[in-house]
């Protein structure tokens, strides 16, 4: 038991996902694993464990946020021996060929700052996804016969974002996207030697506008869910 996760020893599985929402925490479990019970419900952020697939998997909520998710990770990695962190996350996408309810996978993600940045000090430091579980989510992805985006990302510290030139030269430079986790995510998973990734479902266009409602966000984004899945434990589990 942590200040923030009331589990038990044991009820942490060595795998993790995450998502933002503690809602899609919970719908994600129901919809996805066999057996699940709740494992954390502190301060209303929900985790759960059960199997999937015979294999034992905890889905837990990070919360918004790079403050947030760090808070979690290192728990879940320092304290219940998490070993595989992958994030499913919503994003908003920064380029014209990527589309509403695409998936992406994050081969890696710029920021201004990471909580991290504190300790690093003066280095810019390069997060990346642990190549084994990108591929074998690009595996699992065209085993159901979906073409994930695969590439850089934007972690940002801010929802509503002012810095529109700040935007232009990550979407000039290629960033496919931006959500608010995922370098801090690889950051803290490179400093324990854990895996991590991050699979994200497109839920805004920040070029055309689009978006989809809060609903469909907890609850509709079921693909990256089984990409994720797939890709921690072989791309063949996946059908
Ligand atoms: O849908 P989740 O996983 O929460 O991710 C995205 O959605 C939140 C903002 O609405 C941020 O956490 C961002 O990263
Ligand atoms: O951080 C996020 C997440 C979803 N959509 C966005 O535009 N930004």
């Amino acid at each position: 038991m942590t200040i923030h996760i009331g589990a038990e020893p044991g009820d942490i599985a060595p795998t993790v996902l995450m998502p933002g929402d503690p809602k899609r925490a919970e719908w994600a479990a129901q919809r996805f694993l066999d057996n699940a019970r709740q494992v954390n419900a502190v301060r209303g952020m929900s985790g759960y464990t059960g199997t999937w697939q015979g294999h034992p998997v905890t889905i837990h909520g990070s919360g918004m946020g790079m403050a947030s998710l760090s808070i979690y990770a290192n728990e879940l990695i320092r304290d219940f021996g998490a070993t595989t962190l992958i994030r499913i996350g919503s994003c908003g996408a920064m380029q014209h060929d990527v589309k509403l309810r695409d998936v992406i996978l994050a081969m890696t993600a710029s920021s201004i700052s990471t909580p991290s940045s504190n300790m690093l000090r003066e280095l810019n430091f390069a997060p990346c996804a642990d190549w084994g579980l990108l591929r074998a989510a690009v595996h699992a992805a065209e085993a159901k016969g979906s073409t994930p985006h695969v590439g850089g990302i934007y972690s940002s510290d801010t929802f509503y974002d002012e810095r529109a030139d700040l935007t232009e030269a990550l979407t000039r430079h290629g960033a496919l996207a931006v959500e608010m986790e995922t370098a801090e995510l690889y950051t803290v998973a490179a400093r324990y030697g854990v895996r991590a990734l991050a699979v994200l479902t497109v839920s805004d266009h920040l070029i055309t506008g689009a978006a989809l409602d809060s609903g469909v966000r907890e609850s509709s984004f079921g693909e990256m869910v089984e990409i994720a899945l797939g890709a921690a434990f072989g791309a063949e589990a996946v059908t």
